[in-house]
């Protein structure tokens, strides 16, 4: 099952040709930075939506400074002259331990939204997932790539028949993977978007799959078009359910027949919840710091989530990935692969596809050479050793 391996370091050779002609990258190479040109260069209202967090941003900042305090303890004269970056994610072969987190609401960073991004992901193998909150009819987004790994990331609806609707339609478009978002049966205090008064949801944008919908659009009085305001309201009413509990979870697993994977574990007992209620992976999260604020860092509670579940459950990482060594080191800390969030959605809003080419492919190009310059040949012989902590 394995892919062919890609050579993602060649990227970087590309560059310098390119130099030699003339031309350097659209994007910066050092992707910490598409924060602050997206700051500079796109509308406020929409940065600050992705830029923003839960709180005073205390659990975004966690998030950096647990990768950061972790320090690679490169090892050398080892053959890392071949490599291969492949990894094997819940049954299926990928070509790097990488995927586009579920982002809701593309539409506000660039107009072809969602279809850019996903098609920049299947261009280069790496799944793309799609969130429930899009602003595009998840067919679309199917259509745009073709035969291309896509996971459907779930909202959990309130209305059962809702519910069962996305899981038929995101089944029937070819979404293998069902990411199902636990860490938002409410949205959170966010004081950048409460300062703006700005919420696209509440202006029918990022709504596309409900209104889309047939079984959303039985509970609706009028079509859409005639009273978008009335199906705005049984949006907001419709899209989480806070009264859900572990039980619950069977309906899914009878509704979905492929992996289930939970996004938004951090504690080591929730995972092991997992595992008993027959989940086939979870996301360790905390939704880019978006959610609790004073929130553990993602990275410091990955290792209690791999101890307690690793050997029956595939591990996943987000919140904070900004560089290929953030990526080596959420798989030194046991994540079989990690979602990269906001980056990719700075590359869309700057560039449209190839800003998030240029993502992936930086991300990529990183990671393979940190990983040859650490000793290494490929993800699986990363481990816990090869990290230290502190001031080191
Ligand atoms: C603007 C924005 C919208 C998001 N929308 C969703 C969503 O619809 N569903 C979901 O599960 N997570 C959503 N997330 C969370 C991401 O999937 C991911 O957990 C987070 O971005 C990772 O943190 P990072 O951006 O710091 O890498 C969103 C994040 C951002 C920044
Ligand atoms: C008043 C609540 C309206 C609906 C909220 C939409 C939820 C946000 C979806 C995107 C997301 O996850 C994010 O982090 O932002």
């Amino acid at each position: 099952m394995r892919t062919v391996a890609r050579h993602w370091a060649d990227f970087q050779y590309e560059i310098y040709l390119n130099g030699m002609a003339g031309a350097v990258p659209r994007l910066p190479t050092d992707l910490t930075r598409l924060e602050e040109l997206a700051e500079q260069r796109l509308g406020p209202g929409p940065v600050g939506y992705v830029a923003g967090s839960a709180g005073s941003g205390s659990t975004a900042r966690a998030n950096r400074s647990a990768l950061e305090r972790r320090r690679i303890v490169p090892r050398v004269l080892r053959d890392v002259h071949e490599r291969d970056l492949s990894v094997e994610v819940l049954g299926r072969a990928l070509p790097a331990p990488l995927a586009l987190a579920p982002v809701g609401v593309l539409s506000i960073m660039h107009p072809d939204a969602e279809c850019a991004a996903a098609r920049a992901a299947a261009g280069q193998g790496v799944p793309f997932v799609l969130s429930s909150a899009s602003s595009t009819p998840m067919e679309q987004v199917a259509e745009a790539m073709g035969d291309a790994e896509r996971w459907f990331q779930l909202y959990w609806p309130r209305d059962p028949e809702v519910a069962r609707s996305f899981l038929n339609r995101a089944e029937a478009a070819g979404f293998g993977v069902l990411v199902v978002t636990l860490d938002t049966p409410l949205l959170a205090w966010r004081p950048r978007d409460l300062d703006q008064a700005y919420l696209p949801f509440l202006h029918g944008v990022g709504t596309a799959n409900y209104f889309s919908d047939p079984a959303f659009r039985a509970g609706l009085a009028k079509p859409v078009h005639e009273d978008p305001n009335a199906a705005v309201t049984h949006f907001v009413g419709m899209f989480a359910d806070p009264s859900k509990t572990w039980p619950d979870l069977a309906f899914l697993r009878e509704h979905w027949d492929g992996p289930i994977v939970l996004k938004g574990v951090l504690h080591p007992d929730d995972a092991r919840r997992a595992v008993e209620a027959g989940m086939d992976g979870v996301v360790v999260s905390n939704h880019g710091g978006r959610q609790v604020a004073g929130s553990v860092a993602a990275a410091d509670a990955l290792p209690g989530v791999v101890e307690a579940v690793g050997d029956r459950l595939t591990v996943l990482f987000d919140s904070g990935v900004r560089t290929g060594d953030d990526i080596f080191k959420a798989l030194a800390l046991g994540a079989r692969a990690v979602l990269v969030g906001r980056p990719y959605v700075y590359g869309l809003g700057l560039d449209g596809r190839p800003g998030v080419e240029h993502v992936i492919r930086c991300l990529l190009a990183e990671l393979d050479l940190t990983l040859a310059l650490s000793g290494h040949a490929t993800p699986g012989t990363i481990g816990p050793a090869d990290l230290t902590e502190g001031p080191g």
